[in-house]
């Protein structure tokens, strides 16, 4: 066994529940998706994001039309300069000496270019944190993939180790800002109902999350583990759900659901359902007057939250009469910025937290992935991060 902190290993410390022993780390490499930051970038940016997978073209021109509203410019990028901006004014409260670099999957500042600064800068070992919270190909795996490209690219593999922080669905600090965001969105869509003269009306919780294909789901996590609604995605959507409930006394007795958004890909494969709009129909029909749609697969206020919720998920429900309120995502909740902070620490020698906390019986969730956890269906890529890695182990 290896010693954790003794040189360029990336899986020394790790035990067989993936859970990897604290190290000292030079920088945290804040990952994110990317989006456009003008309207001459929108195409190139779509073509990154569908890279061989086969996305019909139709579906990227009506993709490009939610982004040409906004002027070309995606609100995910602001609001990552925003959280990196968080995340170091915490550290700093906290007297942490961690610089926060970022980088991006789909756009600039792209992964590779972050990793060379980083090595540049004489960083050799960094903790990234992704704002992806749940575990599916998109939101792990892909991310993985993406470090370890990265590093095959910049020739850095065996130069810069770069680990990554645990999924956090089920940690208090991404769950938190939602228990206040429900309580905000019960109690507003209460008051509009009893303005109309209806104040006992039967209202309904909408949890919203990305679909993916069921394939994908099925894939997502460990192998060989039974979960709730089929696979660790959905059974993670639905504890955290649950866990946010149990929180928020105003929602006892509400009636509630998961449903999904934001599909896309060819339509004969099969992806998780209900989508949001055809769950929203069914409502007025079972009496409901009201809905608080809650988007709990997302970390911040981006484009599938704007463009999917907000002006088309509203519309709907503007539609059918129905009182809604969108709740926010976590963003740079002080709650969700000390938490990310908190499961750095988790894995750092200096001011380390030796409590990991979880919401759910499913968590807190390893930090490095069991072999083909998230499994990629096209094939194989190098990764980071995972039992099976092999970039940068010397198993390469
Ligand atoms: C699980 C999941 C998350 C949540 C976890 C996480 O946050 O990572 C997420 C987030 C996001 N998805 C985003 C944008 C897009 N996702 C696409 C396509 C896809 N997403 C998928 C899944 C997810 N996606 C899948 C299975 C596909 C199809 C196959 C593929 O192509 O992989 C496409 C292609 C066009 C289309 O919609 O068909 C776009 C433009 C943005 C940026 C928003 C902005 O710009 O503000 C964000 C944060
Ligand atoms: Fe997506």
């Amino acid at each position: 066994m290896t010693t954790a902190g003794s040189g360029l290993d990336p899986l020394a410390g790790v035990d067989e529940n993936g859970r990897m022993a604290p190290k000292r780390y030079d920088a945290i490499v804040l990952a994110s998706f990317g989006g456009p930051e003008g309207q001459e970038d929108v195409i190139p940016f779509l073509r990154n994001v569908t890279r061989g997978r086969g996305i019909p073209d139709e579906r990227l021109e009506e993709v490009a039309t939610h982004y040409r509203s906004f002027g070309g410019i995606s609100p995910i990028n602001a609001q990552n300069r925003a959280l990196k901006q968080a995340l170091e004014a915490e550290l700093d409260r906290r007297g942490i000496d961690l610089p926060v670099l970022w980088g991006n999957r789909n756009w600039a500042p792209f992964i590779a270019d972050t990793f060379r600064e980083a090595y540049d800068a004489g960083h050799r070992r960094v903790l990234a944190l992704s704002t992806s919270a749940y575990s599916c190909y998109s939101s792990c795996r892909q991310y993985r993939e993406d470090f370890g490209m990265a590093l095959v690219e910049t020739g850095l593999a065996g130069k810069l180790e770069v680990d990554k922080v645990r999924q956090y669905f089920d940690h208090p600090g991404f769950v938190e800002p939602f228990v206040e965001g429900v309580a905000e969105g019960l109690a507003a869509v209460r008051a509009e109902l009893a303005a109309k003269g209806e104040p006992d009306a039967p209202v309904h919780i909408m949890f919203a999350t990305h679909s993916i294909p069921i394939g994908d789901a099925e894939a997502a996590g460990p192998r060989g583990v039974e979960y709730e609604g089929g696979s660790a995605y959905v059974a993670q959507h639905l504890a955290t759900a649950q866990a946010v409930l149990d929180r928020v006394p105003e929602a006892a007795g509400v009636e509630w659901s998961l449903v999904y958004q934001s599909r896309s890909g060819a339509p004969h494969v099969p992806w998780l359902e209900p989508d949001i709009n055809d769950a929203l129909e069914e409502l007025p029909g079972k009496g409901i007057r009201g809905v608080v749609i809650v988007p709990l697969g997302f970390v911040s206020d981006h484009m599938e939250v704007v463009w999917d919720l907000d002006t088309e998920a509203l519309q709907t429900c503007a539609a059918l009469g129905l009182a809604a309120k969108r709740v926010p995502t976590p963003g740079v909740h002080a709650k969700f910025v000390e938490g990310l902070v908190d499961m750095v620490c988790e894995r750092t020698v200096e001011n380390n937290i030796a409590e990991r906390p979880a919401t759910t019986s499913l968590g807190p969730w390893m930090d490095v992935c069991m072999p083909n956890c998230c499994a990629n269906r096209r094939g194989e890529k190098p990764t980071v991060a995972g039992m099976d890695s092999t970039v940068g182990t010397g198993a390469q």
